[in-house]
């Protein structure tokens, strides 16, 4: 953690000891837990459901569950979270911490593909969508999930800058960061939605439905 980063963690809320060790185990058991959202990021998940208010939040992409719990824990008693992960091999660890959860009865998680799953939702069903799944298929994503979240609704998609890489010339990119061009490309030619990149972490899009 560079020096400005420790800074605002320290400044900021601090991380709840359920998710410091879901982090440990993380690191210590898997293969890519870089992946994980993080301290400041999900803190700042947190903040944006209790600033949105949403009552009906999908995520895609759960890996390990921490982001999921980060949401959940901005949702009122009311709200509820959708989260799909296509790994089945991650199911006994997600589990494992949500069960231990607070927020355990406001998350549902599904496993398989998030792009057979979203089909079977309801249009205009979500006010906050959280998209954090294969980097290949965020249009794919986008374009799934845009008819289920309703008018005035937010779609956040993170890695959007994917370290950097966006400054590539699209032709020597690898598939990930062809994805995320692709993605960030015609977004900004979306008239549909209003959007902003915010430089936090490996690059946050927040975008609203008008
Ligand atoms: C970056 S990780 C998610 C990290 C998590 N949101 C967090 O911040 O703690 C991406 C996850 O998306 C999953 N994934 C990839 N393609 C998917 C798909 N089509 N449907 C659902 N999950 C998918 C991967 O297996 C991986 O666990």
């Amino acid at each position: 953690m560079d020096l400005i980063e420790e800074y605002i963690c320290t400044h900021s809320d601090a991380e709840p000891d359920l998710l410091k060790e879901l982090s440990r185990d993380a690191h210590v058991h898997l293969l890519r837990p870089r992946m994980i959202a993080g301290h400041l990021q999900g803190r700042l998940l947190k903040m944006f459901v209790r600033m949105i208010c949403p009552k009906h939040v999908l995520e895609i992409g759960t890996y390990t569950g921490y982001s999921a719990i980060c949401l959940a824990e901005g949702l009122t008693e009311e709200g509820h979270l959708d989260t799909i992960e296509i790994d089945d091999e991650m199911e006994e660890f997600i589990r494992k911490y949500l069960n231990r959860s607070s927020q355990k009865e406001k998350i549902s998680l599904h496993i398989g593909d998030a792009l057979d799953i979203i089909p079977t939702f309801e249009d205009d069903f979500f006010d906050l969508v959280f998209i954090d799944a294969d980097k290949r298929k965020y249009e794919e994503y986008f374009e799934a999930v845009f008819p289920k979240v309703c008018t005035g609704g937010f779609i956040i998609a993170d890695n959007t800058l994917w370290n950097g890489k966006v400054l590539t010339d699209a032709q020597h990119a690898d598939p990930q960061t062809k994805g995320i061009l692709a993605f960030n490309n015609r977004l900004a030619k979306d008239d549909r939605v209003e959007k902003v990149i915010l430089p936090v972490r490996d690059g946050l899009t927040l975008i609203r439905k008008k």
